[in-house]
């Protein structure tokens, strides 16, 4: 099951005053999400566009986000909750304010396009730094279609969360032709810069590489176009944050006071002062 709730700012007000109001279907009494993954990266990348391919499996028109938006996803019995930001610098200030407490951070950029890999360490990473001090970084590079054949061919399932989506059933739509395959461009971003940037990550978080995931793992190309790893990056990422949620959940269980046995406590010790 997944939800999409719209967040919405007034860009006319300066960064840090501006009011952020959420909508949500009017039906929808909001879950609790467990735990938050951010997805950031400079405006164009595709972040808007993974997310639709993810939850909506379509490529869709997009519009330059504004504010942001977030989707609530049931993985098993926990709420995982993603939020899209805006990569417009007009919207800069908000993202240290969604990365607040996330588990999570995907730091997109567009493999056509090498300035957009240099945005991430020059604008966003900072955004990070209200992330959770355990949070996972995976670094993607989008529109991997444009360049790779591979990814070009690949054609997203879509019977998951078609399925999931309010619960409607789908029938298969029939087969389409297959379109012809544009010429492909040339990659301005290898995978080997994104798993440089991605040990560039750590050593900016005094984490580890010993004992972090490993670039090959958390560095990945897709497609929102043709969702060409799209599943993979995200289901990767909710397997990975598990333990962020029952650690979230035990620390909850521990602070949780026992109004009945302190109450008894309470009277105990008043029994003894009498
Ligand atoms: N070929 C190709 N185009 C893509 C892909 N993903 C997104 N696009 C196109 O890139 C443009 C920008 O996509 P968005 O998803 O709106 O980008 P964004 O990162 O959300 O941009 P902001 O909201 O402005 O930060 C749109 O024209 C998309 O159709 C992809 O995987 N392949
Ligand atoms: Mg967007």
């Amino acid at each position: 099951m997944i939800i999409k709730y719209s967040v919405v700012v007034s860009p006319s007000l300066k960064a840090n005053q501006r009011q952020v109001t959420t909508t949500m279907p009017e039906s929808t009494k909001m879950k609790k999400p467990d735990v938050k993954i951010v997805i950031l990266g400079d405006m164009n990348v595709g972040k808007t566009s993974l997310l639709h391919r993810y939850t909506e499996r379509k490529f869709k028109d997009t519009i330059s986000t504004v504010g942001g938006a977030f989707f609530l996803k049931q993985w098993g019995p926990y709420n995982i909750s993603i939020w899209d930001t805006a990569g417009r610098e007009q919207f800069h200030g908000l993202g240290s304010m969604y990365c607040r407490g996330a588990a999570a951070v995907i730091l997109t950029y567009d493999v056509t396009n090498w300035q957009s890999l240099a945005e991430l360490e020059d604008r966003f990473l900072s955004l990070t730094d209200t992330a959770s001090t355990d949070c996972i970084f995976a670094i993607v590079g989008n529109k991997a279609d444009l360049t790779d054949p591979h990814a070009q061919a690949a054609t997203s399932g879509g019977g998951q969360a078609d399925a999931e989506l309010g619960g409607v059933q789908t029938q298969p739509l029939p087969a389409c032709p297959t379109p012809p395959a544009s010429p492909l461009l040339n990659k301005q971003v290898s995978k080997e810069d994104a798993m440089a940037l991605y040990g560039r990550v750590l050593r900016y978080k005094g984490l580890e590489e010993k004992t972090s995931p490993p670039a090959e793992k958390m560095c990945f190309e897709t497609s929102a176009k043709t969702g060409y790893n799209v599943d993979m990056l995200f289901e990767t990422l909710f397997d990975m944050v598990l333990p962020s949620i029952l650690k979230k959940r035990r620390e909850g269980e521990n602070s949780t006071v026992d109004l009945e046995e302190s109450r008894g406590s309470k009277r105990t010790k008043a029994g003894c002062c009498a």
